[in-house]
């Protein structure tokens, strides 16, 4: 064993545990790639399925917290220190990319084994949005050759008519994915209907065990919930290294913000949690390398929140009333955009940021229940 007498010494080899580090790491992530897609197969997503919570004991991030692009991404982030306007995270075309990669592989599935993935949607009550949103996901399934299917109940039906229709495509043996579109109506309970999600056609990843899962060391949920992996992917695409940075959350539920600092702290970067109950929360974001917001507060994050050279990705998606607008309303991000693209070296956009990369990765988790269903790879 050898032991270390001066601070030098220490720093030098931890120094190279961080080179040795960052070196297995790369190659853990591509090893990784190679089993889940085979070492022929189409590589629809640059995201590893996940990523390990076994760190080494010593790790030094690079002082440079803003890193150049990798030469594959399809964004180019650009230098943060020289007052450069920011990159727009083109979430639309990186989605469309993954999508027309989906189809063909559903392609290659229905020429192989004759079988197509299927989707399963619960959609109850008339909300605007939420219908808006699963037509796009139907549109979506469709456009990429996976079978959907809808049922649409009552704003005032009962627990029963949902957990019935749940109970049906769980046991369709057709249907590899199923979703409750939330919210639901306050006279449900969301706890109750999530549970009895088929765990292997959870493609939300919104049970309870995917959850738990995603948060255990050791444990592999079998789905990532969509938004926070499309966070991830946007991140991957963009060449922005998530590894050893300072990422802060806004927003805690379920679905969005506890998931996304999980899957974050997955990759490796120290997280932040903000929710409404922070004090002085841009005292936290204005530290960030990463700032993930995910909160429903319009123009919430200021420019004078957020580093110089950060980036932002803006899940907040709420609606504003607006007649002038296709269905009547337009959406509005948590992040006052105007103000934080003289700040940040890059940004998502709302709309064509995380939305289209949710549904993406919503058919990514579809076609992956089914390959696994069917043992096809
Ligand atoms: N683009 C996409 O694909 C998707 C977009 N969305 C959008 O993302 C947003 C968040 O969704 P969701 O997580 O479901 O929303 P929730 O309302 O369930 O959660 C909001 C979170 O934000 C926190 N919060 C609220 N106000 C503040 C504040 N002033 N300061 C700091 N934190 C605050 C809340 O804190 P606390 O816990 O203390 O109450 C809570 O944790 C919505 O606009 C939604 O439409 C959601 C899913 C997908
Ligand atoms: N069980 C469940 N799963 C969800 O994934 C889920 C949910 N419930 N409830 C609501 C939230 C919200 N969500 C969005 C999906 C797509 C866009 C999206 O495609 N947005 C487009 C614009 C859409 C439009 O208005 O045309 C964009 O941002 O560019 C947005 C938001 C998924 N959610």
């Amino acid at each position: 064993m050898v032991m270390m007498t001066t601070a030098a010494a220490r720093r030098s080899l931890s120094q190279r545990v961080a080179v040795a580090w960052q070196n297995s790491s790369k190659r853990r992530y591509s090893n990784t790639l190679i089993e889940k897609h085979g070492s022929t197969g189409c590589q629809i997503l640059m995201s590893p399925p996940l990523v390990h919570l076994d760190l080494p004991d010593v790790w030094t991030p690079t002082p440079n917290h803003c890193d150049p692009p990798s030469a594959s991404a399809s964004t180019s982030v650009p230098d943060c220190s020289n007052g450069e306007t920011a990159a727009i995270i083109d979430g639309k075309s990186m989605a469309e990319d993954i999508r027309s990669r989906i189809a063909s592989e559903v392609r290659r599935m229905k020429e192989s084994i004759g079988k197509i993935p299927g989707l399963a949607v619960v959609l109850v009550g008339q909300r605007r949005d939420s219908q808006t949103y699963v037509r796009n996901k139907i549109k979506a399934c469709e456009e990429a050759g996976i079978k959907s299917l809808m049922t649409e109940l009552p704003h005032d039906c009962t627990e029963d008519e949902v957990l019935n229709s749940l109970l049906n495509f769980n046991e369709d043996p057709t249907v590899h994915g199923v979703l409750v579109q939330l919210p639901l109506p306050k006279h449900l309970d969301e706890r109750k209907i999530l549970n009895m999600l088929c765990l292997e056609k959870d493609v939300d990843g919104f049970h309870p065990l995917n959850m738990g899962s995603l948060a255990m060391r050791g444990r592999e949920p079998l789905f990532i919930p969509c938004t926070p992996k499309g966070c991830i992917e946007l991140l991957i695409r963009s060449g922005v290294e998530i590894m050893g940075k300072n990422a802060v959350v806004v927003g805690r539920s379920n679905t969005v913000g506890l998931p996304t600092s999980l899957l974050l702290q997955r990759h490796h970067a120290t997280i932040s949690i903000v929710h409404a109950f922070t004090e002085n929360p841009e005292l936290l974001t204005s530290q960030a390398d990463i700032v993930v917001t995910a909160a429903g507060v319009p123009n919430l994050v200021r420019g004078n929140w957020l580093k110089r050279g950060a980036v932002v990705i803006d899940v907040g998606t709420f609606p504003i009333e607006d007649s002038s607008c296709d269905h009547g309303y337009r959406l509005q991000g948590d992040v006052c955009y105007e103000e934080a693209i003289d700040v940040v070296s890059a940004i998502t956009p709302v709309p064509g940021g995380v939305g289209p990369m949710t549904i993406a990765m919503l058919l990514s988790n579809t076609l992956d229940s089914a390959k696994r269903a069917y043992d096809f790879t």
